[in-house]
């Protein structure tokens, strides 16, 4: 999907609206529809230019090689299959990153009590990551991800199997569920970071885990939910 041909983007109805958080009604949010099976919603200027550079700022002296975990060891390894350089951020370093962590609630209207800190991700020339699950690894519920560029040519996140293609947007943030309610793997959310050919591409990152949620996502016994 990352070369050229691109899969026929499936008629979707496309909605744009304002809509308030799931988790605070007083924070107000322009939501688009990206993708509806699985469910892709796109936040638009859900970060404003100042609290990237500070994310930036934060994360540049600390980032390194991003790592793999290996399936035959269990230890993290560096891999072709993921090329970006990463950081972690918790909150106690800046109050921008506790904003970003409450505006993350608000949006979601999941409890992050149990999440994983922000991670910060930097893709120069030729940068990807292969297609994967993050619940395999994480047994994360939910990925909310934010882009902090745009990228001139490349560095698309693709789900091969769903069909979608998310450009990256400076500002803008995207959310998925990696777990169907029932709490299996969803297959349609495997995805990828194509290559990116010119620009640098900035994401965040923050996967939230599902259990602990179970009366803010309301579990499902339904096979396919
Ligand atoms: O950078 C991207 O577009 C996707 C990255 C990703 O899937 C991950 O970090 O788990
Ligand atoms: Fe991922």
């Amino acid at each position: 999907m990352c070369y050229g041909l691109q899969m026929p983007q499936r008629e979707r109805r496309l909605v744009c609206r304002y809509r308030t958080g799931r988790g605070n009604p007083l924070m107000i949010f322009k939501e688009e529809v990206e993708w509806d099976q699985p469910m892709i919603l796109r936040y638009h200027d859900f970060l404003s230019e100042g609290e990237m550079d500070t994310i930036k700022t934060l994360a540049r002296p600390k980032l390194s090689r991003a790592k793999v975990i290996d399936p035959v060891s269990g230890r993290k390894v560096s891999a072709a299959s993921r090329v970006s350089k990463s950081a972690w951020l918790s909150e106690h370093e800046d109050p921008v990153i506790s904003q970003i962590n409450q505006r993350i609630a608000g949006v979601s209207g999941l409890e992050l009590q149990t999440a994983e800190e922000l991670q910060i991700a930097n893709y120069g020339i030729g940068g990807q990551y292969e297609p994967h699950y993050d619940s395999k690894v994480l047994q994360e519920g939910v990925n909310l991800f934010k882009y902090m560029s745009d990228v001139d040519i490349g560095g698309a996140t693709v789900f091969p199997d769903a069909g979608a293609a998310l450009q990256p947007k400076r500002g803008t943030a995207v959310l998925w569920f990696n777990l169907l309610r029932n709490g299996n793997e969803d297959a349609r959310t495997l995805h990828a970071a194509c290559p990116v050919f010119v620009g640098s591409k900035w994401v965040a990152n923050k996967w939230i885990r599902a259990y602990g949620q179970e009366f803010r996502r309301k579990c499902s016994t339904v096979k396919s939910d």
